[in-house]
Order: C-alpha cells, then structure tokens, then sequence
C-alpha cells in the first residue's frame, strides 16, 4: 500500500536551498528529490542561440520529468533560473575567480533572471511558468568585488548572478524590476495557482 507521501503529495525536484525556503515559508508540504542530471549537458545541446525563458523551461522541465520516474504518482515541482546579461548567458560560478568575471561583466549593465517552473505527473507536464525580473547593476569596482567576495563566497557559488538578494547581495543593484520571487530562483506565486488548480493546495 503506498504511503499518502507517494500518492497524493508534492515533490520538489530541486536541491535548491532557496527553492525549499520559499516552499517552507509558503507553508507547503512537499518532500524533495534533486533532479540528477546534467544541466550545462543539456543547455548545450538547446545551443547558444536559445532564448534564455526557453533554457530555463527546458531545464525546469528535464528536472521535473526526471524525479516523475521515481514519484510516478505525484505532482513533481522542477525549477530552473539564469542570468542574462549584456547577450551571455550565465549560470552558477563554478569558482570564485567565475564569480570576479562574472561581476566585472555584469557591472554597469541590466541583468535579466530568468526562473521557470513546471509541475508534471507521471511523465506529463501540467504547468509551465517562465518569468523574468531585470536588475540594474551599480558599478562594481574591483575593490568592493574582492570584499564583497570575502563575505559572500562560497555562500553564492549555489546563485546564479552571484548573489543572495536577501543578503549583502542587495548592494549589487541600483534598481529591481520584477517579482521578489522571481529574483530568489522561482516563480512562487504562479506555482501556488497551479497547486490550487490541480488540488494540491486549498484555494
Ligand atoms: N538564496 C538565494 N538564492 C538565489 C537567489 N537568486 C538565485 N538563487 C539560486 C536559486 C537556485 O538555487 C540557483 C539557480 O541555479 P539552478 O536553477 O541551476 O538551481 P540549483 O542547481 O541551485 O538547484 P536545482 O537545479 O533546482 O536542484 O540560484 C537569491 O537571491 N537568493
């Protein structure tokens, strides 16, 4: 007999600390279980003229699939984000000296982030979100990059755009166009519409 956890529950295909904060504060029940795959594997093969909403989706879309073979009776959650910024796409810095490069790019300029969501069961995809909130950038000179690094790292080698808006992440930006929830790695508020629609959360 199986448990109400692998019948009628929600999984989170993430191992995204933020992901889960947002869940937990909403108060949503869901258990998780990280997608394993390769994610730049798969943003390679979308090739570099993919919008950056439809690297999001797809990869938001691959995640949640992929934990439906192992919940093939719940509704699983996949999440994705990414930058772009000044036409490059970024993802996670996979080192500090990534993230140096990534914030001198990034100075001056308007970051777009981009995070998806989609809630699939038994290999079916039911809702899809990709939304996007533009962040203008202050300048970044070297100094404060080192010294906002000797705070921030490795805290936001986990961030794509190399930082935690609800820490010392904030000092990055002059102005934040978009939904707060859009910028912490998920399009919240359009995942607890379509948990209301299909049941899963009581209206
Ligand atoms: N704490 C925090 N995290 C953020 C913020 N903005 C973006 N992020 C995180 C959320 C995600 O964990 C990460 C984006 O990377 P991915 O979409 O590839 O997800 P990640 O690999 O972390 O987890 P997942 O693929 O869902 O298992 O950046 C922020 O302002 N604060």
């Amino acid at each position: 007999m199986a448990s109400q956890s692998e019948t009628g529950g929600l999984v989170l295909a993430s191992k995204s600390a933020s992901r889960r904060a947002m869940l937990d504060a909403a108060g949503v029940a869901y258990r998780s279980i990280p997608a394993d795959l390769d994610e730049r594997a798969l943003e390679a093969q979308l090739g570099p003229a993919a919008r950056p909403q439809t690297v999001a989706l797809e990869l938001a879309r691959a995640k949640a699939l992929s934990v439906c073979l192992q919940a093939p009776e719940e509704l699983v959650l996949g999440s994705d984000s990414l930058v772009e910024c000044g036409g490059r796409r970024f993802d996670k810095p996979a080192c500090r000296s990534d993230a140096v490069e990534h914030l001198r790019f990034f100075s001056g300029k308007v970051m777009h982030l981009h995070s998806a969501a989609v809630i699939a069961r038994g290999g079916e995809v039911l809702r899809s979100q990709v939304s996007v909130a533009s962040l203008q950038v202050a300048q970044l000179s070297d100094r404060f990059i080192e010294d906002y690094l000797d705070h921030e790292w490795p805290a936001v080698s986990g961030c794509v755009g190399v930082f935690r808006i609800e820490g010392r992440g904030v000092q990055l930006f002059r102005a934040i166009e978009g939904d707060h929830f859009t910028v912490l790695g998920m399009p919240l508020l359009a995942v607890l519409q379509f948990l209301r629609e299909l049941g899963a959360l009581s209206p």
